[in-house]
């Protein structure tokens, strides 16, 4: 059996030898060396940090987060295994990383039929979870898992916070809880040292942006435009406005997503302040639509690179 923890939840516990807490390598490690331990098979560690202290981390830099989203399964799980390493190793700051699902309201085509293609070849959501506990100590950045509500409610939230704390993911983003039924899964979130991400959109009203910005953990998601996920051609500029309307109400670090593509479209929302760059559609239609695995891989690395390099 695997057990997996992030590395503050072990320094929470409390048992385990500093050298185990900050490992210089990723690794499984074996728990017999803890005295006070009944020995377990193998222990995962994430060598990442949280959501919020990656934030700081770049703020101190002067930098702004690159955080890729890509659906699981979709060509399949070892492909996703990879893509998350080419994601990591080209300098994402975190990951989010979406779970499957049959009716994703908020998707527009193209992550739609990623995620079609992923549950009609089997994906699951223990299968995922089983794929994040070999490839997370592996990678250099936190992974946010996105889903939508009902797979979370299927598995119950505090099973479901405690089997994604487990696989070392740190950050979850649910797009479908409405703030007032917020409370269960924050609680829980807080209990398994999740970071539960909030979104708020451009008809969000400004009270209620205040409420969710103050729930928020991790970083504020912005919702660049109303409607569905995918690429446009341009980011609204109303976007600037809420940036600074946002940033008037928080400390909290802000990410923006909906339709960003381009290297042009990231230069444009960093410089109008945001801390975040949140670029989905246009990822997963590289792995999609790759005649291969492996093209979808060199295709994703490139443009990696070249959103990254948009912001240095
Ligand atoms: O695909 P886009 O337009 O680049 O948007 C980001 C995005 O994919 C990701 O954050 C996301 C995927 N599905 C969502 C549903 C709601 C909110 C956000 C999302």
């Amino acid at each position: 059996m695997d057990i997996a923890f992030n590395s503050s939840s072990l320094l929470r516990l409390n048992k385990i030898p500093t050298a185990l807490v900050f490992p210089t390598h990723p690794r499984k490690i074996s728990v017999v060396q803890s005295k006070r331990f009944v020995p377990m098979a193998a222990l995962t560690v994430s060598n990442a940090i949280g959501l919020s202290e990656t934030f700081s981390k770049l703020k101190e830099q002067g930098k702004v987060a690159f955080i890729p989203y890509i659906t699981a399964g979709d060509p399949d799980l070892s492909t996703t295994a990879e893509a998350l390493k080419v994601l990591s190793n080209h300098g994402s700051d975190i990951i989010e990383l979406g779970v499957p699902y049959s009716d994703p309201l908020a998707d527009g085509p193209v992550i739609q039929a990623a995620a079609t293609r992923s549950l009609a070849r089997g994906t699951n959501f223990s299968a995922i979870i089983s794929m994040l506990k070999e490839v997370i100590p592996e990678l250099s950045c936190p992974i946010a898992l996105f889903s939508y509500y009902n797979p979370i409610l299927k598995r119950g939230v505090e099973n479901f916070m405690m089997t994604i704390r487990d696989a070392g993911v740190h950050g979850l983003v649910v797009p479908d809880v409405p703030l007032e039924e917020t409370e269960i899964l924050r609680k829980e979130a807080v209990k398994y040292n999740i970071e539960l991400v909030l979104l708020t959109t451009p008809t969000t009203p400004k009270d209620r942006m205040k409420a969710i910005v103050e729930a928020s953990e991790g970083f504020v998601y912005l919702v660049s435009s109303v409607g569905v996920t995918g690429a446009r051609t341009s980011v609204s500029d109303r976007v600037q406005t809420l940036l600074e309307e946002i940033k008037e109400a928080t400390e909290k670090p802000v990410a923006v997503g909906f339709g960003i593509s381009k290297p042009e479209h990231v230069k444009q929302v960093a410089n109008w302040g945001a801390d975040g760059i949140i670029v989905g559609s246009a990822m997963v239609k590289l792995l999609g639509e790759a005649q291969t695995p492996e093209e979808g891989l060199k295709a994703l690395e490139s443009f990696t690179k070249s959103l990254k390099s948009a912001l240095s």
